[in-house]
């Protein structure tokens, strides 16, 4: 047996082993699902079957660098440089560009980003006339992109009777209009948005019989992992290239659909069997990745859920750490938990901060972490948000980039027509615009002909028209004897991009041209590694390409060791040692917009799962008692996945200090310690076992936590409540954290609790000022 199989489990090697046929492994978090398509590829390259012919699709290009990686340590760089691998966006607009004439496009196309085509949107919305309250444009973009993954085009869409009775209804009437109005002029402009890289892909198989032989007969073997949060689009894609020859190999788990919303369909799972003959399937068990508790606990929560398919997870491993699970008070608190837990794991265990991760549900909490990580120097890199192509001088640059590659780029031309400001005003553009629809032509057209129409524009504003023209048509000549970084080195100059920033001179402006420096930079790097492939030439085209495609994990350069914060819905498929969920809060996780319905309220769930399954060694979930949102503060509850994990995974860790959160060091309360020992909290022996799940009641009272004596003056108040401590009552001192009452003596104003405290020992407090917190 070659060496590598031997890195398989049996269960994992059946499906590398059988080159031929339909198959699907279906498996829990961490089973191997990835590596089986790994080692498979290798496999298959092994027993000679051409590397040309085989087509990976993954969620996202770093995956595919990766694996790409592992496998070229099996069978050598140089055979697995041909692989097919990355994800459907990027595979496709490559196929997109060779085939692009057959669609009308031309292969220079250009690809709108979701911010492209919002724009075009809220222009469109605003040139017919319609109220921007009702359309608006980010629903509607919305709207637009779920038609497209579920393959209605405009025909299909006024077709459909019952979509138009839906929008109307919704008192949109007038959705299907704007729809026309943007395939068009995306058309026009010779852009494709991103839902049309799948969409025209479909379009190019079922209408050119020979260019789908052609690529079936190519890509003969076709392996497809995180099946379950595939669109309609893409399965139809994965289907017709596989019809053929049906060697297909996908991995999933129905568990960790999580794209629901953007139009993931799990049904492409459950109906594979029908699809194709002879389906072969396999089950893989073993979770390599986690402890035992965090293996176990993900069980129980997933368990939560009616609608899954059986499936067995266990795990070999250590039972390892519980699952730390601690209150705060605000996101502040939070946030400078989380960046003291994790500079204490790295002081004990020696670790960079590579092996830590922060995931959140929404990126706005990111935030409140990224404060406290600053302020304790933890290098950490945020994935989403706001990425650096998406900051508004890049997207300068780019936009006169894309210009030269596709002057007919209508948002490019828009963006930088008058950037840095040259006396074009928007009455001009809008000119311009209604030119370019009127004669369906592109704007750049209508510039380049400006002799032969009359637009109503002073000789002034047509010079000015026709210098920003000459000044892209020298770009263009330029771009055929130089590469892309000496072409946007030119550009940045002569645009006066780089000039309107200095002028600026504001700190903002300066970072701006940082940012643009950087981005030159990363244009010369990517032409000098595009150079060392067979096939690219460092082009300008091919990097707009990549920038368009780029994934928010494709900024990861691997290169430097930093905490990594991202949503859980990035996270998926990826590891960390250490993995902190925060915000475990109603209404934030599960979403508050998410509970309509159960399967609203069970694909929140699967977050949780996907999110926990990221750990492999500890896991921290932590939430707060109130929180800024939509710029106001607000009570929060616990969340009930929480709730929902047995007891038995989970240890409550209770913060110092009034819930503040101190370092675990605090000298002046616990003197001079060792803070590994404070650290993994094990109960004294003797002491009361606090590190307990509550039961609902205690549950109950820990959201509200009433204080005990808050106020000395309001007697019947601090007796009524005084009445609840006895003996056994567990509690909570805002110095000295979680403790249960051993004794009770003396009356009235002279009442004392003896304490014994989970850190700091035994104390004997007068009840009167203590200000005890009733836990349980
Ligand atoms: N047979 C094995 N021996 C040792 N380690 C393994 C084995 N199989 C998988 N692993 C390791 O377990 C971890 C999880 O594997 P992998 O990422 O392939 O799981 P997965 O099923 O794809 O998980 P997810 O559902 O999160 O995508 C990886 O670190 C992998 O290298
Ligand atoms: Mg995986």
């Amino acid at each position: 047996m070659e060496e590598y199989l031997a890195e398989l489990n049996d269960a994992q090697r059946a499906p590398v082993l059988q080159v031929d046929g339909a198959m699907i492994v279906i498996a829990g978090a961490g089973s191997g699902k990835t590596r089986v398509l790994t080692y498979r590829i290798a496999y298959l390259m092994h027993k000679g079957v051409d590397s040309f012919n085989i087509l990976s699709l993954t969620f996202t290009n770093k995956a595919a660098r990766e694996m790409k990686k592992r496998i070229a340590t099996i069978v050598g760089a140089s055979e697995a440089k041909n692989l097919w691998m990355g994800t459907f966006h990027s595979i496709f607009a490559k196929i997109l560009r060779f085939e692009a004439d057959k669609l009308g496009y031309p292969s220079n196309f250009t690809i709108y980003d979701t911010q492209d085509s919002q724009r075009l949107i809220a222009s469109i919305i605003k040139e017919m006339g319609l109220d921007k309250d009702i359309y608006k444009y980010k629903q509607v973009y919305s709207r637009i992109s779920s038609y497209k993954n579920s393959l209605i085009t405009v025909k299909a869409y006024f077709q459909n009777a019952e979509l138009v009775e839906a929008d109307a209804m919704a008192k949109r009437p007038r959705m299907g209009e704007i729809y026309q109005h943007y395939v068009d002029r995306c058309f026009k402009a010779g852009a494709m948005d991103f839902d049309d890289l799948l969409l025209k892909t479909n379009e190019l198989l079922n209408r050119f019989p020979e260019v789908l032989a052609k690529y079936q007969n190519r890509f003969r073997y076709i392996l497809v992992d995180e099946y379950q949060d595939t669109n309609h689009s893409q399965y139809l894609i994965v289907r017709a290239l596989s019809d053929k020859f049906q060697n297909i190999c996908v991995v999933g788990d129905d568990a960790q659909s999580i794209y629901a919303f953007r139009g993931a369909n799990i049904n492409n799972i459950l109906n594979f069997q029908k699809d194709y003959d002879n389906v072969q399937q396999y089950r893989l068990e073993q979770n390599y990745r986690s402890t035992k508790n965090i293996v176990e606990a993900a069980n129980s929560i997933i368990d939560k859920n009616k609608t899954k398919l059986d499936k067995v997870v266990w795990t070999a491993n250590d039972p390892g750490p519980k699952i730390f699970v601690n209150r705060l008070l605000t996101d502040g608190d939070e946030g400078r938990y989380v960046a003291s837990s994790i500079f204490e794991n790295q002081m004990q265990h020696q670790l960079g901060n590579g092996n830590f991760a922060v995931l959140y549900r929404t990126n706005a909490q990111s935030r409140a972490i990224e404060d406290a990580l600053r302020k304790r120097d933890i290098k950490y890199r945020i994935y989403g948000g706001l990425s650096f192509y998406q900051r508004k001088e890049i997207k300068d640059v780019l936009a006169y980039l894309r210009l030269i590659i596709n002057p007919k780029d209508e948002e490019a031309l828009k963006r930088v027509i008058n950037y840095p400001a040259r006396g074009i005003g928007g009455t001009t553009v809008d000119k311009l615009i209604v030119a370019a629809n009127h004669y369906d032509r592109s704007i750049f057209e209508v510039i380049e002909n400006l002799d032969r129409i009359n637009l109503k524009i002073n000789s002034g504003t047509k010079t000015r028209l026709e210098n920003f023209m000459n000044m892209i048509k020298s770009f263009q000549i330029e771009n055929q004897n130089s590469d892309a970084f000496v072409l946007s080195e030119i550009v940045a100059k002569k645009t006066g991009l780089l000039q309107e920033l200095k002028k600026d001179g504001t700190p903002e402006g300066i970072a701006r041209i940082e940012n643009i420096e950087e981005l030159l930079n990363g244009i010369r790097d990517f032409v000098e590694g595009q150079k060392e492939v067979a096939d690219e030439t460092g082009s300008l085209a091919e990097f707009l390409e990549d920038v368009a495609l780029a994934t928010d994990l494709d900024q990861d350069t691997g290169d430097d060791d930093r905490v990594a914060l991202m949503t859980i819905h990035l996270a998926k498929g990826l590891e960390f040692p250490y993995v902190y969920i925060v915000g475990m809060e109603e209404d934030l996780f599960p979403s508050g917009m998410s509970m309509n319905t159960r399967s609203e309220l069970e694909e929140e769930r699967r977050l949780f799962y996907v999110a926990l399954t990221r750990a492999e060694t500890q896991a921290y979930l932590t939430y707060t008692q109130s929180r800024y949102r939509w710029g106001k503060l607000v009570d929060a509850e616990p969340s009930r996945f929480i709730e929902e994990i047995d007891d038995q995974y989970l240890e409550y860790i209770t913060p110092v200090e009034g819930y503040r959160y101190k370092p675990l060091i605090d000298s002046d309360i616990f003197g001079e310690v060792d803070k590994s020992k404070l650290r993994l909290k094990k109960p004294v022996s003797g002491a009361p076992p606090l590190a307990h799940k509550p039961n609902e009641e205690q549950l109950r009272k820990l959201r509200k936590l009433r204080p005990v004596s808050d106020n000395t003056t309001n007697e019947s108040k601090t007796n009524l409540f005084d009445e609840e401590l006895i003996p056994g009552t567990a509690v909570e001192h805002m110095r000295f954290g979680l403790g249960k009452i051993i004794k009770i003596e003396g009356v009235g104003q002279d009442k004392k609790a003896e304490i014994h405290f989970e850190k700091g020992g035994i104390k004997k407090l007068l009840l009167r000022f203590a200000k005890l917190k009733i836990i349980g």
